[in-house]
């Protein structure tokens, strides 16, 4: 039996406005964020979409479209939240944006880091002003322990923990018949869609997944995607 899962990446954040390099800063949604989740509530509700799961992170800019999503639908659903859902960590370039990080790295590391896989961004100290924020928030209880809690993290570090809460605890629901949304952060999806089409390292960078536009994949019992049932946004 085919199965349906929806995702989206959460609506604009008030750092991403700024061009702030965000990650596990607890950035909000902006009004134009809070706009796109209910333009993708409005979407799914007129097409019909009923959920019995949802999953996000832990940060609030994934928890808020979520929310609204879910207000809009008109539906309350178990929800379950992970810090394997989380952005990529950008270490100490968390906080920067674009002129900072070229005067303080360089044109030329910029241009690396983009175009790479598994380089990581230089860790964030504990000097950094994000650091006790982020290291002693509360809502990390249920993991990472402390001793492997993450300081910086390469797009292919963030998939390598992404990837076991989409084996372990996301396909056994949807393979026990349920309908799931997955609301999280644009490498943390990318991820998940790598896994799912067998994407190139190369060709999972390229993909920029668009704020607040839910997509579908729909998976045979494989959980592979059908012939044509991979990557489809959902909008007007
Ligand atoms: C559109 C934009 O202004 O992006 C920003 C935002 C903040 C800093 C730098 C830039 S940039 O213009 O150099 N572009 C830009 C720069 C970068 C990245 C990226 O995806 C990107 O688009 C990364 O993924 C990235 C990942 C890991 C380390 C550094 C970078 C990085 O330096």
């Amino acid at each position: 039996a085919p199965y349906k899962i929806v995702m989206v990446r959460h609506g604009e954040s008030e750092w991403n406005q700024k061009n702030l390099f965000c990650g596990w800063v607890d950035a909000h949604l902006s009004d134009k964020g809070k706009q796109e989740a209910a333009n993708a509530g409005k979407y799914l509700k007129k097409s019909g979409y009923k959920f019995d799961q949802a999953y996000t992170s832990v940060l609030s800019r994934a928890q808020e479209t979520l929310c609204i999503i879910l207000k809009t639908l008109g539906q309350r659903i178990p929800v379950e939240t992970t810090w394997r859902l989380n952005e990529r960590h950008y270490g100490a370039l968390t906080g920067l944006n674009k002129t900072e990080t070229a005067k303080k790295f360089g044109e030329e590391q910029v241009k690396l880091w983009r175009r790479s896989f598994d380089k990581p961004p230089p860790p964030m100290d504990e000097k950094h002003p994000y650091y006790q924020q982020i290291v002693c928030d509360p809502r990390y209880k249920n993991g990472p322990p402390q001793d492997k809690f993450p300081m910086f993290e390469s797009l292919k570090l963030t998939i390598e923990r992404t990837l076991p809460f989409w084996n372990e605890r996301i396909v056994p629901k949807v393979k026990a018949g349920k309908q799931v949304i997955i609301a999280a952060h644009g490498n943390s999806l990318r991820g998940i869609v790598k896994h799912l089409d067998q994407m190139s390292e190369e060709k999972i960078m390229g993909l920029n997944l668009p704020t607040g536009i839910p997509f579908v994949y729909t998976l045979d019992d494989n959980m592979k995607p059908c012939p044509d049932g991979s990557l489809q946004f959902l909008g007007d």
